[in-house]
This record gives structure tokens, sequence and C-alpha cells, in this order.
């Protein structure tokens, strides 16, 4: 048992166990080096302390925002990856988890509470010289307690409701809500009414719905009431609406789609066009700052807007909801659209998957369940709680739409990702192992089945053969127009994005620096590109890093194409960007830093993107990073059809069976 009174030097035995669990890859040497200035800047002797420390650290590397000690000393594999399950042994090195066992919590505890390095709120104040803060059995690293503080504090401001029913409320809602135009199913509320009766009532709604549920549908509708309320209560200005994605890919397809649901308004054109049809990314929204992570727009410079719509908000991570919250006006709506079982951001942090974990029970209070029957006349009281008070504040702010009004749950894609959802592994190898079906599983023989490379081919043909075949012609010796070259352009764009091989992992020969090259190689002896490195004509990448100079966005997508523009005398190389206003960017390889191949790109890389085809690519083994998630991520980008390439039924039933979740204390704070 360790005595907390004893200073230990930190070059001898916590040196030495950190060192090893660096070396053995169990924290980053970014957590080593946290650690170690820790000791030397403020003396920290403490074992216990200078080890938690660490620990806490690498969590926030693995997405948590602190360390769960309760969890940590009960059930310490969960906290930590698979691949750490070594049972420890007499004389062997102690792994993380071994070292956690041999520590009852109260004594972390203790030690942590006479800690000079760490913060007990309600014991002392959070100052800004303790790196560390320990509350409710969970230990953060400063930065991230206050951003969980700031981010409850500033949703708890805004679950309030406004207390009446407006004059034709339910009528309008009926306008705008016609009974099913689809197969939604007749019994039940309509939960997209539902959802904009509750956001007319708050500043705070967040709705969370699977692919195709109307999230966009909704929300535009929704809009449209509270601008025609607006205009019509004789106010000068319309109201200031910002809608925001957050990434470039995100914020134009929500710019796609809204356009179309605007025009379909069955509403005046003044209200129509006082709509915005474009979205803009987080960053740009909030205004950010070169090498800086602080923005523009904070609580000393709010955003001017009224209504902030944000899509896409599963890949939110905590920090920027914070920067989000912190820069909007009291009086403006937040509207917070998203999947709450998609892949969190990579970032640390899962805002959305928890606010919205159990949302499927509603947990509805009485009143809410009588404004929501008065606004539209939906009854929703099969979703009440059983008492008020077990009814969180913020489910009052929270609705799930359920019903997908692109793919049926019972078949292929919806059937698939409902099956992966639940856990059901059972049912997700039925139903990929059904004929005739949107989804299908292609086993491969091993990691070097070329089957893979068949199958990428067969999805990217088409680009390329349009590329060749839609080619502008030259006007006799002089270049073709200019805007025949970007229309060109656009076309083998939106060709390409109709189908895309994910890979899971990074390395490998199915990860995704594998899968480019193999992909590109295959593309080449087929003769449909003609070089498979450097830059050639056809190669698909994808920037890896913010260029505000060009204006494209980390995860931006372009196709190397030759170009001659008018004023040129032979073709060079370009690469076509679309952006997210519809325009070409035409851009020198040379000019582009940090740009890949993206004939395959990572899960992680895909979220709010969409297309019609996807070919999801499972590593060789099982990993960690296979999850639920994941899978549900990958099958969910497609539209039209799935393919899993797997070695084998294993490694789908593990992605499927395994579970993550992240750690944070906000569900505890909000009452969730
Ligand atoms: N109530 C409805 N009745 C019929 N069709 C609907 C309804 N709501 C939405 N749709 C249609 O369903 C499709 C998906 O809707 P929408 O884009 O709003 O969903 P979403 O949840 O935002 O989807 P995703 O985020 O996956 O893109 C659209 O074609 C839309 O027109």
């Amino acid at each position: 048992m360790l005595n907390d009174h004893i200073a230990l030097p930190l070059n001898t035995a916590i040196s030495a166990i950190l060192d090893d669990w660096t070396r053995e890859g169990w924290l980053r040497s970014v957590d080593h080096a946290f650690t170690c200035l820790l000791n030397e800047e403020s003396g920290e002797q403490n074992e216990i302390v200078l080890l938690l420390a660490a620990l806490t650290s690498q969590q926030v590397g693995q997405g948590n925002i602190c360390l769960d000690l309760q969890q940590a000393v009960s059930e310490p594999m969960v906290l930590w990856p698979e691949h750490w399950a070594v049972e420890p042994q007499e004389e062997t090195l102690d792994t993380p988890p071994a070292w956690l066992r041999q520590r009852p919590i109260d004594e972390l505890a203790a030690a942590l509470a006479k800690s000079t390095v760490v913060s007990t709120p309600g014991q002392d104040e959070v100052d800004d010289s303790r790196p560390l803060v320990f509350s409710g059995n969970r230990l953060y690293l400063r930065r991230y307690w206050r951003h969980e503080q700031e981010v409850a504090e500033a949703l708890e401001k805004r679950l309030v409701a406004e207390p009446t029913v407006a004059e034709g409320l339910p009528e309008r809602l009926a306008g705008l809500f016609p009974q099913a135009q689809d197969q939604a199913p007749a019994t039940g509320p309509d939960w997209q009414k539902v959802a904009s009766a509750l956001a007319l009532h708050s500043p705070l709604t967040i709705i969370t719905g699977g692919p195709g549920t109307g999230k966009t549908t909704t929300v535009v509708r929704l809009l449209g009431l509270l601008q025609a309320r607006h205009l019509e209560g004789g106010e000068d200005r319309a109201l200031r609406i910002r809608l925001a994605a957050p990434t470039g890919k995100a914020a134009a397809r929500l710019s796609e789609s809204i356009g179309g649901a605007v025009e379909a308004l069955a509403l005046d054109r003044s209200v129509k066009d006082a709509i915005p049809r474009e979205a803009t990314t987080l960053h740009r929204l909030l205004g950010s700052r070169r090498n800086s992570r602080f923005f523009r727009h904070d609580r000393h410079n709010p955003l001017h807007a009224d209504v902030v719509v944000v899509d896409e908000a599963s890949m939110i991570d905590l920090e920027m909801t914070a920067k989000l919250l912190d820069a909007l006006p009291s009086d403006c709506r937040l509207i917070l659209l998203g999947d709450k079982d998609q892949l969190a951001s990579v970032e640390a942090g899962a805002v959305l998957g928890d606010l919205c974990r159990g949302a499927e029970a509603g947990d509805y209070r009485a009143d809410t369940v009588a404004w929501i029957d008065s606004a539209c006349g939906e009854d929703i009281r099969d979703f009440q709680a059983d008492s008020d008070d077990q009814a969180p504040a913020i489910r009052q702010h929270t609705v799930m739409l359920r019903h997908s009004h692109r793919f049926s749950a019972e078949s292929g894609i919806g059937g698939l990702a409902k099956a992966i959802n639940e856990g059901d592994s059972d049912r997700s190898l039925d139903l990929l192992g059904e004929a005739d079906r949107d989804v299908t599983q292609q086993t491969l023989k091993g990691p070097d089945d070329t089957v893979v490379e068949s199958l990428a081919l067969a999805g990217y043909r088409d680009y390329l053969s349009l590329m060749e075949d839609q080619r502008p012609q030259e006007h006799g010796d002089k270049a073709p127009l200019d805007e025949e070259t970007r229309a060109w352009a656009k076309q083998v764009i939106h060709a390409f994005s109709r189908f895309q091989v994910l890979a899971t992992v990074r390395q490998g020969s199915l990860g995704v620096n594998g899968l480019n090259e193999r992909i590109a190689r295959k593309l080449k002896s087929a003769e449909l590109v003609k070089n498979h490195h450097g830059w050639y004509e056809g190669r698909p990448v994808m920037m890896t890093r913010n260029d505000y100079e060009l204006g494209l966005m980390n995860g931006d997508v372009g196709i190397c194409l030759k170009t001659r523009l008018e004023d040129e005398d032979e073709a060079r190389l370009r690469v076509a960007f679309e952006l997210p206003d519809g325009k070409i960017r035409l851009v020198l390889p040379s000019r582009l830093d940090g740009a890949e191949s993206v004939y395959a790109m990572t899960v992680h890389k895909s979220q709010g993107s969409e297309f019609n085809r996807v070919l999801v690519v499972l590593p060789e083994q099982d990993n960690p990073i296979l999850s639920r998630e994941l899978l549900y991520t990958a099958v969910t980008r497609a539209r039209e059809g799935v393919t899993i390439a797997a070695t084998g039924h294993a490694l789908i039933r593990a992605a499927v069976e395994r579970q993550v979740t992240r750690r944070s204390g906000l569900r505890e704070r909000l009452g969730l």
C-alpha cells in the first residue's frame, strides 16, 4: 500500500513507471510530458496524483472528458482499449488497470484531496494555478472541467419554456405538417410536428434521428413558421437565421438539402426569401483565428443571430460546443440536429450522444405533454415519464425522429442500421447474408484478396469514364471556354461522390493507406488512369488541413484534372474542388499542402457525407476501434447500397457487439 506522505523523487520509481507505460503505448508521450511538467512546475511528488494525472491526460486522448475513478477502480478494463487486457503477473510490469486495481478509491480520493495541483469544487475554488480538478469522483484536466461546466451552465440557462400557445399555432403546424405524405406509420405521434412545436416553445431544441428521418425538413418548416410569425408581427427586419455544420462537407450537404425544402414550403415568397439557403462551417460562423483556439465571436462579441441551426451535431466536441454556446446571444434560439448513434468527434467529448442517450423513452413531463397537445394536437402520453421528478429538464427540449423517409426499417440499409444500433449481430449477419438486398457481405480470403480492388474498380469506373467521355473540346487551337471546363469538373466531382471505399484503420493492406495504393494500381492496370503515384489526371484527393487562403477545409475532396484555361497555350494538371456555394475552384497541385489520395477514406472522415454506394472494408484483425457506432456510421453513409468486406463473420460480429461510451460528467450535471 502506498503512503501518500512520502515524497518520491520523480526520477526513480514514478519515472520508471511512466517510462514503462509510455514505452508500452499505454500512455502517449504528451501524457508523459504533462506529468513531468506537473512535477517540475508544481513540485507534485505523490505517485497517486502523478499517475492519475497521466491517466487523465491519456483518457482525453481517447475522447473522454475525465477519468472516472469509480469505474477506473471497479472495472478498469472498460476504460482502456482491449489490448491492455494483460492480467498482471508477479514480478511483471503493472498495467495501468492492474495498478488501479490495487488501490481502493478512498486512497486515491484522499491523495487527490490533499494535492496542491488539484482543485476540489465545493471544498475550494477552482483556480487557474491548479491543473487538475477532482469533482464527483471524476478527475479532469482543468480546461475540460471548465468546458464541461460552461456547457452545462449555458444549456441550463436555455432550459426554459415560453408559456403560451400563440393564436392559430395548431392550424399553422397542421398546414406545415399535413398527414403523412408517404408510408409513414399511421400510428404514433408525428414527431416532426412535435419537434417544431417544442422548438417554438423554447430557446434550445435538440432534434435527433437516423438518416432520412426528416431532420432538415422539420427544421426548414420550423424556420418558415418562425420567420412568418416574426414578419407578421410587424418587425422592421427579418429574423437573422444562421445555418452551420462542423465540416465543410456537412455544411455543403445542408445547403443542398435546405434549398429544395425551402422552395417546397407552403408559405409566402417573402417568408421563403428570408430563410437562408447557405450553411457555413462552425469555424467560419464563430470566426476562427489563425493559430488560436479562440474565436472572434464569444460572450463579449456575440453572434448577430436570432436563430442558429447546427446540423451533424454528433460531430461537435465538448470544446467547440462550449465556444458555440459562449458566442450565442441569450435571446438567440439554438437548434441542434444530429444522429445520436453516430461516431462522436475525434476530439474529446460526445455532447449530442451524452444529451440524447435514452431519448427513445421521451421522458416528457405532464406540462410538456399538455403543451404538445394544445400546440399541435399530438398525443405523446406514451412517452411521458412516470413522474415529473424523473423527467430531466433537457428531455423537454429533445425530440427523436423515428421514421426514416429514405429507407424502411425492415429491409436493406435501414434494417441493417437498426440491427447494428441494437447490437443485434445475428440479425446484422442475416441481413448481410440474404440475397437480393442493397446490403451485402464480401468475404475476403485474406488481407490481400484482390476482390477488394475489383469492387473498387467497379465503383470508380463511372467517374473516370465520364472524365474521358465528357472532356470539353478545344475550339480549333483555342482552349475550351472556362465555364465548359468548370461544368465538366463539377460533373466529374459529382460522379466521384456516388461511390466511396471506407476503411476503419489507416495501416495495413486493408487500411486507408494500403487501399489507396492498391486501388490506384488497379485503376492504372485497367488503363483508367495514366499513373498510380504522384499527381495524375483522375486522382481524387482530400485536404488534411484547412487552407484559408484557398478557401479549402480539412476533409474537402477534389479531383485532379487536366485543364486548359482560356488564356493558356497548353493544358496543366489542376485539382478541382466544389466550394460550398457550388462554384468550382481549380488549384495547381503545387499549391496544395497535405492533400492525400482518397480512393479510400476513414469512416471518421466520411461523417457528414453521403454516397449512393459504399464499400466498407474491415481490417484483417479485430481492433478496439471496430465498434457499433463505427459500423453504423459507415453503413448510414450509403443511400442505395452497402457492401461490407471482411475476412470473416467474426469481425462484423465483434464490431456490432462492441459499444463505445465516452466518459464525462455532463449527463450527471444535467440530471440525466
Ligand atoms: N413528413 C415527410 N413526409 C414525406 N417525406 C418526407 C417527410 N419528411 C422528410 N421527407 C423526405 O425524406 C427525405 C429525408 O428528409 P431530410 O433530408 O429532412 O432528413 P434528414 O434527417 O435531414 O436526413 P439526413 O440527415 O440523413 O440527410 C427527403 O427527401 C424529404 O423530402
